[in-house]
Formats: structure tokens, sequence, C-alpha cells
């Protein structure tokens, strides 16, 4: 399978290597000082006892790779605007590109009738530019759950070894069967990937996660286990994670049977997530696609979320005070 990975540093890294360890023909788009250790020494993955060296193409021009079986956009959502250009020379009629980005995607509204008023994402205005590398059945839809991060130029580290997955399905639920090569191919590389009833209901399912235990490590420069260990960020996670479950049913996603809070705070991770990690390595952030689209939602469909008000307006001012977002 020829696969190119769009901004291979901490999640795409990770699995870029695992693609091709498991012998496909992988290339890497990077870019500064990551591209030009990976050229000289190769990718480096560090997971658990294993490290493993991986020699994938790499190069910062998209030009160069091709016509592609799946392109997995891994750059965060802050960099969406500046590579759908790049996407073009990647995309055949038959190439699927699969979008990684945490958070409320800017492919949402596509390929469906959605009932229910849709708050006016900036984000969304993404897909005039994106529409015109792929069309919306050729688009996949992925969630993240491993926790990686780039150590070093050309070494990622992944902090969740044995339990690294990714959860792809089609936009356009009708092509959602083309999903199935990929994550078999996934697996066979040593990354879980679950089959998704819904890609929507899957996104709600993650950003249920982001938007109380990323957020409370944010607001306090933790780790999320922060939320278990100090009992008052305790209820704080509850009752986001419960505004979180009401702004889902809202919007036709009854996830209450399949995500308890309290199970989801036990489970909380000893890990500084990817929201925290920006911040304070002074990177731009994904708040308007973590923080503020829940909120959105909510108001758009009259519900009164204050825990998520309350610590959006924190986070949202810590971000805006280090430049970081806008
Ligand atoms: N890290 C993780 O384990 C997890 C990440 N996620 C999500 O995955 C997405 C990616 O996160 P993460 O892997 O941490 O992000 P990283 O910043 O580590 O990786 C993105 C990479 O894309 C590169 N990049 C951006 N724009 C370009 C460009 N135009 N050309 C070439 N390279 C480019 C960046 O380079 P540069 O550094 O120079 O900007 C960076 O190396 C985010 O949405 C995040 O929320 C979800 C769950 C876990
Ligand atoms: C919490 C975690 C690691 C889940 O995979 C994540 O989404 C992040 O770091 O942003």
């Amino acid at each position: 399978m020829r696969v190119c990975i769009y901004g291979a540093g901490a999640g795409g890294g990770h699995f870029g290597a695992r693609l091709a360890q498991a012998g496909h023909e992988v290339s890497l788009i990077a870019r500064g000082p990551h591209l030009a250790a990976i050229k000289s020494g190769g990718l480096t993955l560090i997971s658990g006892d294993e490290e493993i060296v991986t020699f994938p193409a790499a190069t910062d021009d998209s030009s160069e790779p091709g016509h592609q079986d799946l392109v997995i956009v891994t750059v965060k959502a802050t960099a969406l605007a500046s590579v759908a250009e790049g996407l073009k020379p990647l995309v055949g009629p038959e190439t699927r590109v699969l979008f990684t980005q945490n958070g409320m995607p800017w492919w949402y509204p596509l390929g469906i009738d959605i009932e229910q008023r849709l708050p006016a994402l900036p984000s969304f205005a993404l897909s005039d530019a994106y529409l015109e590398a792929v069309r919306p059945e050729q688009i996949l839809g992925g969630l993240i759950y491993s926790a990686n991060e780039v150590r070093e130029p050309g070494v990622v580290f992944n902090n969740s070894p044995g339990a690294n997955r990714m959860d792809i399905g089609a936009i356009v639920p009708e092509h959602d069967g083309d999903a199935e090569p990929f994550r078999e191919a996934l697996r066979a590389a040593e990354i879980g990937s679950l089959p998704v009833n819904d890609i929507r209901e899957a996104i709600w399912k993650k950003l249920l996660f982001n938007m109380s235990g990323s957020v409370i490590a944010l607001a306090t420069g933790n780790q999320s286990s922060i939320a278990r260990r100090d009992p008052a960020l305790g209820e704080v996670y509850l009752d986001l994670v419960n505004e979180g479950l009401a702004i889902a049913a809202a919007y036709g996603y009854r996830l209450n049977d399949e995500l308890r809070p309290e199970e989801m705070l036990k489970k909380t991770l000893d890990h500084k997530p990817s929201l925290l990690q920006d911040f304070e390595q002074g990177r731009a952030m994904e708040i308007a696609e973590i923080v503020l689209a829940p909120l959105e939602f909510a108001r758009a469909a009259g519900l009164n979320t204050p825990a998520l008000r309350t610590i959006a307006a924190i986070v949202v001012r810590r971000a805006k005070d280090k430049g970081l977002f806008a």
C-alpha cells in the first residue's frame, strides 16, 4: 500500500514508523530539523521496551511522492488551511484521505443531511479549499487513541505502549466499506483500529475525553490524571463530561450507556495531552476545535453548559496571553 503521512510529527510519525515496519511504501511530509534528522538517521519510534528505526522516504515537497492509496493528514488542526493545496498532487481518483485531528473536524457537515442546526464554525469553511483536492466520498475521519510526542528531531516517543488505536470511518456513511482495508493494514501494523458505527458519533466520543481531561490538564498545567488525583478537579471533570454528553445527545448521539463519566475519570492518563504540550512549547493551539466548538454546539442547541463555559474562558485567556490563539 502506498501511504503518505502529511505532517509526520508525533502521531503521524508513530503511524508512519509502524506502517513502514509492516512493509508499506510510506512517504513522510515533514519539515525543518525533524525532516533533516529523518533524512539522515531515519525515523525512530520508542514505545515501551521497543525501539524501531525505519527509513521511509521523507520530503517537504508534496509533489514528490505521487498518487497514494492513502494520505493520512496528521498536521495540527491549526495547520490545515496551509496544507490543502499541497494535498492535490498526492490524490488520484481512488486515493482516500484520512484526517486525524482532535476536536470538531472541518468536514463534519459534509456528505450527510443534518437535521439539527449547526453553529457556523470558522473551520467548516475549510471545505472550500479541501473540496478542490478531494471528493467527500474519498474522505475518512480518524480518532487517535495513542499518546505520542516528538522527543527530539527524528525521534517519536510513545507513552501508551500496547494501547495504540486509530479508529477510522468514511464521512459519507455509504462509503464506509472503503475504510476496511485501511483498518486491516493498521491492525497488521500493531495499531488497533475498530470499525465505527458512525464517524460523527466517534468524533463526539473522543471529543468528550479531550474537552474534559485535556482541558483540565491545560488549565492546571498537569497530566490529565490530575482530575482523578484531586477530588475538586474530579468534580469539574464529571461536570464537563456530563455537559459533553448532553451536547452530543442534542445532536442525535446518546452516548450515556457507553461512556460512564466515573469510569472515564478512573482511566484518565498519566500524560500531558497534546493541547498542553502545545501550550508549554509555544505552538499554535487547537482551542477552537477542542474547547470552543463544543461550546458553540451547546449554544446553538440552547444548552447551558456552565462548567465548559467557565473552563473555556480560563484556557482561552491563557492561550491568548501567550499569543497561541487569536
Ligand atoms: N500527539 C498525539 O499522540 C496525539 C495527537 N492527536 C491529534 O493529532 C493531530 C497531530 O498532533 P501531533 O502529532 O501531536 O502534532 P505534531 O505537531 O507533533 O505533528 C504535526 C507535524 O506536522 C508538521 N507540519 C505542519 N505543517 C506542515 C507543512 N505545511 N509541511 C510539512 N509539515 C508540516 C509539523 O511541523 P512543525 O513542528 O514544524 O510545525 C509537525 O511535525 C492533532 O490534531 C492532535 O490533536 C490526537 C491524539 C494523540
Ligand atoms: C489524551 C490523548 C493522548 C488521547 O489519545 C490525546 O488525545 C492528546 O494527547 O491530545
